[in-house]
């Protein structure tokens, strides 16, 4: 299996160079050059398999040359076993027809835990047969900083320096990066917004130089193997239902575009998805985009869903790639208007094919808090705020197809917004139970390219 650039002027890499890559030469984001297929035979094999399982088979197609099969099914026990439940990701019902699948069983209790914890993994059998360290730098609105650092703590091939929105966090995810000790993690406060933090990477990504000089490498999502890991949930959620024999939808709480693309790939794999629907807080740019064509940045408004107080998508580039029919030049092009004016208009042809995989909803923050008060009462359920924009999306799009929808956050994250719409404050498991008390290591930083490779140069290990 090999990776292509979307932008397509990247140097074509076998799966463990693009994940060690990230981002693309051309500044473009990987993708497989072939999906691979999944017959209704394979997919309802899948059912009833252990996560592991099921994890193995729908990622082994994509991975093939680059690790050996015992390496993989390893890597995959590793990275799973620190789960705080027997399935992994454990669904739960919440009406006729409407299910929610947890995905927030993971040791920093969000979704991104299913990738990074793999990816962690597989950079240490890669790194260690290279014989080479690499510099992580992440951006984050909370959740893929915390799941990084827990990932890479005390590897010596690797230095993980994590950007983050300074006062646009919550506590317990501030906390979580803040607090580990080890002197290979830097947890760097940003004056700036989340699409600040994510520019200066892609920045750092795109100055050769520096990006050569320190061995970069990146876990955002903008790295396909996060995409990849994200995929195997899918196919355990819908085979649980009845696919292949019955189709299913998913409602996605969406920021960076990361989740939803992974359930896009499943359905090109031949896993049966009726409705994917993407879930946006007020920070709305992908809905308005689906619903105008038109994608406009406005500034980012902070909200009680902070993960996803974002304007600049990453992922949406893969989806226009496939929408504009693996057209490099075309998403180069938008690429450059989005950075040079704000914004691109999306043809006619590409929009109805987005339309044709993807429909979209929002939800205000008055609806997230009623909807955190009103599954609470109605089902006992307690959501994030992030789960709740999507449940309230999804019960928009309920039809004679079971819906199910992503749970990404456990909600003692967030537990102020919790508090103010059902007026109890959710426990942190014990394992982290002394997390207000632990001391905080972080260093402020400003939104300045040259000053934060400064820094990074500085801190590493050399
Ligand atoms: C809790 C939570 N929900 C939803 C999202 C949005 O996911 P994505 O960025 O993959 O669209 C994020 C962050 O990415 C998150 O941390
Ligand atoms: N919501 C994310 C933002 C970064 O997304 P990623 O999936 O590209 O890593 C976060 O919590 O940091």
């Amino acid at each position: 299996m090999k990776y292509i650039s979307t932008r397509g002027q990247a140097p074509i890499l076998s799966f463990e160079e693009a994940m060690l890559t990230g981002l693309a030469r051309d500044g473009g984001l990987y993708v497989p050059q072939d999906i691979p297929q999944f017959s209704a035979a394979d997919i309802a094999a899948l059912a009833g398999l252990p996560y592991e399982e099921v994890a193995f088979r729908v990622m082994w197609p994509f991975v093939g040359e680059s690790f050996t099969e015992e390496e993989f099914r390893e890597i995959i026990a590793k990275a799973y076993a620190s789960f705080g439940h027997a399935a992994r990701a454990p669904m739960v019902q919440l009406g006729a027809n409407h299910f929610l699948l947890e995905l927030f069983h993971g040791p920093t209790l969000a979704f991104k835990d299913f990738a990074m914890q793999l990816i962690g993994q597989l950079f240490q059998v890669a790194l260690q047969r290279r014989g080479e360290k690499v510099t992580i730098v992440g951006a984050t609105s909370g959740d893929t900083g915390s799941a990084a650092i827990e990932a890479f703590r005390g590897l010596d091939a690797v230095d993980v320096f994590i950007l983050f929105p300074h006062g646009r966090v919550s506590e317990v995810q501030r906390r979580q990066m803040t607090t580990p000790s080890e002197a290979n993690v830097h947890a760097l406060a940003l004056d700036g917004d989340f699409d600040d933090c994510q520019a200066r990477l892609k920045d750092m990504f795109n100055h050769f130089e520096f990006r050569d000089e320190v061995s970069l490498a990146g876990v955002n999502s903008i790295n396909w193997a996060r995409v990849l890991a994200q995929i195997v949930y899918y196919f355990f959620a819908a085979t649980a239902l009845g696919a292949p024999h019955r189709p299913v939808s998913f409602t996605v709480p969406t920021g960076n575009f990361g989740d939803i693309f992974a359930g896009f790939i499943a359905r090109r794999m031949g896993l049966p998805i009726e409705q994917l629907v993407i879930a946006t807080n007020q920070n709305d740019i992908l809905h308005r985009a689906m619903t105008s064509g038109g994608y406009v940045t406005s500034g980012v408004a902070p909200s009680i869903s902070p993960s996803m107080d974002i304007q600049v998508s990453s992922n949406f580039e893969r989806a226009l790639f496939y929408a504009y029919g693996r057209d490099g030049n075309a998403v180069a092009q938008l690429m450059d208007e989005l950075k040079g004016q704000g914004g691109f208009t999306i043809s006619q042809g590409a929009l109805q094919s987005l339309r044709e995989t993807f429909a979209s909803g929002r939800a205000s923050e008055e609806e997230t808090l009623t909807t955190i008060a009103r599954l609470c009462a109605e089902t006992g359920e307690i959501l994030c705020p992030h789960s709740a924009v999507g449940v309230k999306v999804a019960e928009e799009h309920l039809d004679a197809t079971p819906m199910i929808t992503l749970a990404t956050a456990h909600p003692a994250k967030f537990p102020d917004a919790v508090e103010a719409a059902t007026g109890q404050r959710p426990p942190l498991p014990n394992r982290m139970a002394d997390l207000y008390e632990r001391s905080e290591r972080v260093t402020r930083v400003a939104n300045d390219l040259a000053a934060l490779e400064a820094l990074i140069k500085e801190r590493r290990a050399s």
